[in-house]
């Protein structure tokens, strides 16, 4: 009779079109198959999972959760609120799956389970951004004018902006914000459209963002900056190297570091993990090396 390992499985039931509807029990019985007693819960609203992970997390072995960024953020967002951490499980639903597809995690939502219970724990970067956390992307400007629901945008966040300016009729239309930015030894100031710090493969592919370069433990984030353009021709000149993906003009800064500060004179509104982050006049952001566990498959 011995006492069986403890399964926590949270979901969205209506992450990306409520496709876990058609896979629960293929799902549940995997993780039966694995030896599991399964709790399962259905998050009831927004900040659900949060509370849920941070007060029940430690009764269990193992977390798993599925749902779009949304939810994975409010559940990485909930166990970073507790000492004593639990490996976790991610069975992506959402539109998008960019954090999944970086970590090798399959598409198919049963053999993601499969990952969540056989895989091999990998200690995963988590950023740190005032009091609060994010997985692998914050961000101001540019999508923060459009609704932060339709994460099909986020599927190719640099290719969108290349299509956001492009659609902008003169320059003015484009939002911009003056701000200080300092990371290790460096300072400056400039005016931006936006600017990107992300801990992943597939939000960029840019610049110093490509696939070899970027590790999700390595301590460090990649982040870039998109300075605002004075003429047409530096408007150009950005929209050309976001949709070649090529580092060529001095329109954009990008870099990596484990912390970087800016500081802005009004508040700026942010996006964590494609969710409304907040206003900040001053945004602190920290590269937590190895702060949660991430089931991956092996060998991954
Ligand atoms: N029962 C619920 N009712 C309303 N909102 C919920 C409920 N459960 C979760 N949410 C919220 O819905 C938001 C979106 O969730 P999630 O990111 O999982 O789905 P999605 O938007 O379809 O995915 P993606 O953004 O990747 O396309 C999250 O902020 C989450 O907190």
């Amino acid at each position: 009779m011995g006492t069986k390992k403890k399964l926590l499985f949270v979901f969205n039931p209506f992450s990306g079109k409520a496709q876990i509807k058609n896979q629960l029990l293929d799902i549940v019985d995997v993780m039966v198959k694995a030896d599991y007693e399964v709790t399962i819960y259905p998050t009831q609203a927004q900040g659900d999972a949060i509370h849920k992970i941070e007060m029940e997390a430690g009764d269990y072995d193992l977390v798993v959760c599925s749902g779009g960024d949304g939810t994975l953020d409010e559940v990485v967002t909930g166990m970073m609120h507790r000492e004593k951490k639990v490996p976790l499980g991610y069975i992506a639903a959402g539109s998008t799956n960019d954090f999944a597809t970086s970590l090798g995690i399959p598409k198919n939502m049963v053999k993601a389970a499969e990952t969540a219970v056989a895989g091999r724990a990998f200690p995963c970067d988590i950023g740190a951004f005032n009091g609060d956390f994010f997985v692998y992307v914050a961000a101001f400007g540019l999508f923060t004018e459009v609704s932060y629901k339709t994460s099909q945008e986020w599927k190719n966040v640099l290719g969108h902006a290349a299509y956001i300016l492009e659609g902008a009729k003169c320059l003015h239309d484009i939002p911009s914000f003056l701000m200080q930015v300092e990371y290790d030894n460096v300072r400056l100031q400039d005016e931006f459209i936006y600017g990107m710090i992300s801990n992943s493969t597939s939000v960029g592919g840019f610049k110093g963002m490509t696939g070899k370069d970027v590790l999700l433990d390595d301590g460090v984030f990649e982040v870039t900056l998109i300075k605002k353009p004075k003429n047409p021709i530096e408007l150009n000149e950005i929209i050309a190297s976001l949709i070649n993906l090529v580092d060529d003009t001095d329109m954009i800064y990008s870099f990596k570091t484990s912390e970087v500060r800016f500081t802005a004179k009004n508040t700026i509104p942010w996006t964590l993990d494609g969710e409304f982050g907040g206003d900040h006049e001053e945004v602190v952001v920290k590269n937590l090396c190895k702060a949660v566990e991430i089931m991956v498959p092996q060998g991954e």
